[in-house]
């Protein structure tokens, strides 16, 4: 099969022959907090119940239930205080008839008591009114003996949290395909894992390219613009679940970013390029992934999506980058191969901002979550009410405008116009609605398919 430049590719084509190329990366053992956001590949079960011991839910008194069953304020049951039991408690005195132990928070219930009175509920061992708090151990030692004064009844395991309540030994606590996010981490640390069998973060490395971009924070001169696609790139990036580097802009220069791309080969799995795929002069993207160098000899001549070369192919040693029309609207000009020793993916996305960020959207961002090994690779798609007219849309190619949904009322709003600049009307968006190719125009009130950008 011959490779045709001039083919238009559709959405879902392009989007099968990335994800078509990539495997999830190998699972790795990993650090509880070091493997936050990446996806679980073991089922973990757990060794020990939660909790391990019969424990206090409250600081006060740990008291046998015949003792106080008449107490009341005016008539107080009163018991004898054998000790106090702090949390890490290891050993614990033996609560009798007519006696209690002083008891804190998250400590051993003691042997013999069956529930617990909150100190509120008591004198506090002072001879005095209901008191508030216990007096510090550090301060008055005496609270661990003498007498409580206990003034409500305590029912057979009240305040006690048994062992197990939370999760019984041998019970899945978290299954193969989890995200770890904090409560998933804060789970693991409490059934005593220190490290967890995930798949590491895929490394996105974003490259910018133009030789009229300058640093934010620097001051504008003539003719340059500020570089905002490397840092929409690379939150996305960070946002989709990667480990993200943002590389400077680098000038449209073909060595200049062959050098680039190639030094930052070694610490990615993704690259993404922004800029340069179109057909002007200082489009030095196409120019420079022609000959990415691998080090060998072994010159890779398949393109991207499986077939020969054909006329207009650029073979490049260490790999191949094929550049596509696209059926959509933004994004029509998009780059994908794999370079490098190791045939590292390479995404080459447009450089108008909203192109780029679009593109990161449905190309991009499923390539990371593949590698991820995450269940779900792709945005929500849901369909809503448009609330206003879309009055052009180009014929042929599938529109993705900017829109604001409203999940409750099942409506969505376009925000801005359809121009590929428009990064404040971006920013102000939640949504992409979709136009779908054969569609000139949406009236207001149409039924659309709608992206949801969240999370
Ligand atoms: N004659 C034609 N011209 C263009 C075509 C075409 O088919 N025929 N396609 C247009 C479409 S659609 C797009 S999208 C762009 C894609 O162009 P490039 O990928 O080559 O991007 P550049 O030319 O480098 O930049 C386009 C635009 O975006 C601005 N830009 C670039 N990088 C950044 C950045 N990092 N931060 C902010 N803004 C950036 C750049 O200044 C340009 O304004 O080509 C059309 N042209
Ligand atoms: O198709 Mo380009 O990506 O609009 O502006």
């Amino acid at each position: 099969m011959s490779h045709d430049v001039d083919r238009v590719w559709s959405v879902s084509e392009h989007l099968d022959s990335i994800l078509g190329q990539l495997t999830p990366l190998e699972p790795i053992e990993l650090q509880l907090l070091d493997a936050q956001g990446c996806v679980l590949v073991e089922d973990v079960t757990v060794p020990v119940a939660l909790p391990p011991f019969e424990n206090s839910s409250m600081d006060g008194y740990a008291v046998r239930v015949a003792d106080t069953e008449a107490a009341t304020e005016e008539h107080p049951a009163v018991l004898e205080v054998v000790g106090d039991v702090a949390a890490g408690s290891g050993e614990l005195p033996t609560v009798g008839p007519g006696q209690a132990a002083r008891i804190m928070t998250g400590a051993p219930l003691p042997p013999g008591a069956e529930g617990i009175a909150p100190v509120e509920w008591t004198d506090g061992g002072t001879g005095g009114g209901p008191a508030t708090t216990m007096a510090a151990h550090s301060t008055d030692p005496s609270g661990a003996a003498g007498e409580v004064r206990v003034h409500r009844p305590v029912r057979q395991g009240e305040f006690v949290r048994e062992r197990g309540s939370d999760v019984a030994a041998g019970e899945l606590a978290l299954a193969a395909g989890t995200i770890l996010g904090p409560a998933q981490i804060g789970l693991l640390a409490a059934i005593g894992r220190g490290t967890v069998k995930v798949r590491p973060r895929p490394r996105v490395v974003v490259v910018s390219t133009g030789s009229e971009l300058m640093q934010p924070g620097e001051e504008l001169a003539a003719g340059r613009i500020y570089d905002s696609n490397s840092f929409a790139l690379t939150a996305a990036a960070r946002a989709a679940g990667a480990i993200a580097y943002r590389v400077g802009a680098v000038a449209d220069e073909v060595e200049t970013l062959r050098a680039t791309i190639e030094d930052q080969l070694i610490r990615a799995d993704i690259i993404v390029t922004s800029g340069g795929v179109s057909v002007g002069a200082y489009d030095v993207v196409k120019e420079a992934l022609s000959s990415i160098s691998d080090g060998s000899e072994d010159v890779a001549v398949n393109t991207a999506d499986g077939s020969d070369l054909g006329q207009g192919d650029t073979p490049a040693p260490g790999g191949f980058v094929d550049f596509r029309k696209l059926a959509m609207q933004p994004g029509k000009p998009q780059g994908f191969g794999r370079i490098g020793p190791d045939r590292t993916p390479l995404l080459a996305l447009p450089g108008n901002p909203v192109s780029a960020y679009v593109s990161f959207e449905l190309f991009v961002r499923p390539a990371i979550r593949t590698l991820m090994g995450a269940g779900s690779v792709h945005r929500e798609v849901v369909r809503a009410t448009c609330v206003t007219a879309i009055e052009r849309s180009p014929e042929g190619r599938r529109q993705f405008l900017r829109g604001h949904y409203n999940r409750a009322a099942g409506t969505v709003t376009p925000v801005g116009g359809s121009g590929s600049h428009l990064v404040r009307a971006l920013a102000h968006a939640d949504a992409l609605i979709v136009v779908p190719e054969a569609d000139t125009s949406v009236a207001a009130g149409a039924n659309v398919e709608v992206v949801v950008l969240e999370g």
